[in-house]
């Protein structure tokens, strides 16, 4: 387990540059074996999902090369392989090459995926899914078994809820199919385009990325001519915009596009806090008078699940009580009792997170269960009187781009003790 520990108290300031999101590269990663022709990504963030996916790759017979931001991958001599256990349960996003060995093989298995422990994490839409496109679904010990040894074929799929999981498995499994698929109740996030527009410039047929409506045209062969540069992490954006407003003297966030930050920007506004948004940056003021906010977390284009842990840092320092429902993750609340003990004034209260106004916290010894969560304690500990030490540190590391490195740019006193990833 890894350690990071901060001297906290400091203001801090500079600029920061926002790497590629995490949620559309380790879904574009398993989409890259739809390929026939090599693979090349740029503005890929340094984070460990990306490794395991690469570990995961080089299991598959798929090389890979990540040097600076630039991604090169390989598909050519893919064979299909069971990904039964190891890296798969490391992350989430390993569920994507079920969709992704299914489009491209007509079977996949795959052991059950991790991620955040954030409550229940069902995938039920996704089966029905690839059942809907004529797999066949069991479960073998560990594992997921999708056969479609007919082939896959186009099929009209609502799903009961909108899951960004689902519609990206949904793509990636139909893309290739024969025929039309059409996905109803679709989640709209920016990563799903990031992801169609990825396979369309390889020669998919994707339409109403980004709507609640896609229409997939399945074609026989994908094939790669371009670099694909992927979308900025808004949650890593928003991540920064929290812990600049909390201890900023004056902060440039860059490399943002903020459109897809309009619920958190609005909420940030609603708060108090100054900000000045520029073409593909934000500066975000010394903080002001801020006052307590109601936040409730909805699929995009609401308030982004993801984000409601690191902004409830920055709303101890508003004067009147904020509030937090996820609607999304109900259970996502692991980082609460490691605010306590730094000081905070939160409760929960039937579902709902209030956040109080606190005077200082202290640095304390914290535990980042799960990413954003820890996302929050660093917020937090950049805030406390004295140090913090976060332990199991790696999950933080699952998904902020050179954390240490930026934060350091930023005059932050940190240190990571972990050997993945600095
Ligand atoms: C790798 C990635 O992109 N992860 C993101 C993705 O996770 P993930 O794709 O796992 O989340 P979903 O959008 O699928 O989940 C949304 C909701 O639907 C439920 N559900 C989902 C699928 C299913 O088959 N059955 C079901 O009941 C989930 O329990 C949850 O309550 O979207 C989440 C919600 O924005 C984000 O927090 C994660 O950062
Ligand atoms: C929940 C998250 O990630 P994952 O879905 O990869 O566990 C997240 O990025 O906040």
């Amino acid at each position: 387990m890894a350690k990071m520990v901060i001297n906290g108290g400091k203001r801090l300031s500079g600029s920061v540059t926002i790497g590629g999101a995490k949620n559309s590269t380790v879904a574009i990663i398993p989409a890259t074996i739809l390929s026939d022709t090599p693979v090349t990504l740029d503005s890929v963030p340094k984070i460990k999902d990306v490794y395991n996916l690469m570990d995961m790759l080089h299991d598959m017979g798929v090389a890979s090369d990540f040097q600076k931001d630039v991604l090169k991958i390989d598909p050519t001599n893919i064979h299909l392989t069971p990904l039964p256990h190891g890296k798969v349960t490391s992350l989430r996003a390993s569920y994507y090459f079920m969709g992704s060995l299914l489009g491209r093989f007509g079977k996949a298995v795959v052991g059950f995926p991790g991620g955040d422990d954030i409550g229940p994490r069902p995938i039920d839409q996704h089966i029905k899914g690839f059942k809907a496109l004529g797999a066949v679904v069991s479960e073998n010990k560990n594992s997921i078994v999708i056969e479609a040894p007919n082939g896959l074929h186009g099929a009209r799929i609502f799903l009961d809820m909108v899951s960004v999981g689902a519609t990206i498995n949904i793509i990636l499994a139909a893309v290739r199919a024969k025929g039309v698929t059409i996905i109803e109740n679709a989640a709209k996030e920016p990563e799903i385009i990031d992801l169609a527009t990825f396979l369309n410039n390889m020669g998919a047929k994707i339409r109403g990325a980004g709507t609640q409506t896609i229409r997939i045209i399945g074609v026989a062969s994908l094939k790669a001519t371009n670099a694909h540069t992927i979308i900025p992490d808004r949650i890593e954006a928003g991540t920064y915009l929290s812990l600049a407003a909390a201890v900023g003297d004056g902060v440039l966030v860059q490399n943002i596009i903020a459109e897809h930050l309009d619920a958190f920007l609005a909420k940030l506004q609603e708060l108090g806090v100054n900000l000045d948004v520029r073409e593909d940056s934000i500066f975000v003021y010394p903080n002001s008078q801020l006052s307590g906010v109601k936040v409730k977390t909805s699929p995009y284009p609401g308030f982004a699940t993801d984000l409601q842990q690191p902004l409830t840092p920055l709303m101890l320092l508003a004067d009147s009580c904020s509030t937090i429902v996820d609607t999304i993750y109900p259970k996502r609340t692991r980082h609460i009792p490691e605010l306590i003990k730094m000081g905070a004034s939160i409760k929960v209260i039937d579902g709902t997170i209030q956040v109080n106004h606190t005077d200082k916290l202290i640095g304390a010894e914290v535990n980042a269960e799960e990413i954003r969560g820890g996302a929050a304690l660093m917020v937090a500990a950049l805030m406390a009187e004295g140090t913090t030490v976060i332990h199991q540190a790696e999950n933080i590391m699952r998904g902020y781009d050179r954390v240490i490195e930026k934060l350091t740019n930023l005059k932050a006193d940190v240190t990571y003790n972990g050997t993945e990833l600095i």
